[in-house]
């Protein structure tokens, strides 16, 4: 489903590596946690696949594409594929809950009655059905960050890339959210999460890849986070 063959990505007029030597192979279905510190290369990792950058060297492969080597119009294609969410949010402040959520299926063109009828049992999923109306301001932190999963998954992608989604939440509802991206997985999305939050990835003890200096130097299954 996304492979790293031998990946390293150098930014331009950098001189060391963002990411060197990568190596990985993420199956269907399955949920990784990404650590590492503070300019490890995790958020580049997540770019990569994304087709936001391309790999300087070695290639990435996502459901069988070489990213690097779409040409610029089948990037969209790609995207669809893969549902983001991000630390901020990233929510459109002049609409409600509801149209957050539909405007992700506006612009991939899906019918009105497609929408009304997804959006709602999307908003339950999250837990949001009674709060539709509601406008980002009007929510707590947590709340919008779970508008911002339900836009993320509303066109069932195979992929959720989760960039620091609980580092602007308090413990307490961090844990809310993880839950959600578990139940998502468990619903068959591969779910990829670049996290700092330790306490989260030692209580859900998924598969755990750390980067450190762009090098891949731990990758285990049913993993702690493991490094201060
Ligand atoms: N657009 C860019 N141009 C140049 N250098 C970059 C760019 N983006 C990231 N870098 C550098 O690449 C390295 C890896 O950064 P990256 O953002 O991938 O790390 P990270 O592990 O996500 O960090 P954090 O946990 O702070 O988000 C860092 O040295 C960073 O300064």
């Amino acid at each position: 489903m996304i492979t790293f063959d031998q990946v390293a990505k150098t930014y331009p007029g950098q001189r060391r590596p963002a990411l060197s030597h990568i190596d990985v192979t993420i199956d269907p279905g399955e949920f990784v946690f990404l650590v590492g510190p503070s300019g490890s290369g995790k958020s580049t990792f997540l770019r990569l696949i994304l087709r936001e950058h391309r790999a300087t060297r070695g290639s990435v492969t996502v459901n069988g594409h070489d990213v690097g080597r779409l040409p610029g119009w089948r990037v969209p294609r790609l995207r669809r594929q893969i549902g983001t969410v991000f630390q901020d949010f990233r929510l459109l402040p002049g609409k409600t809950v509801h149209e957050n959520v539909a405007f992700a299926l506006q612009v991939i063109g899906k019918s009105g009655s497609h929408i009304r009828r997804t959006v709602p049992q999307t908003l339950e999923l999250v837990g949001l059905g009674d709060k539709a109306d509601r406008l980002p301001d009007e929510l707590s932190g947590g709340e919008q960050q779970r508008v911002a999963l339900a836009r993320a998954v509303v066109n069932a992608p195979p992929i959720l890339i989760a960039d620091e989604p609980t580092g602007n939440l308090d413990p307490a509802t961090s844990v809310g959210i993880m839950k959600l991206l578990d139940r998502i997985n468990k619903g068959g999305t591969t779910v990829v999460v670049a996290t700092h939050d330790s306490t989260i990835v030692d209580q859900m003890r998924r598969r755990v890849i750390e980067l450190n200096a762009g090098e891949l130097v731990r990758d285990q299954a049913q993993g702690v986070y493991g490094y201060r």
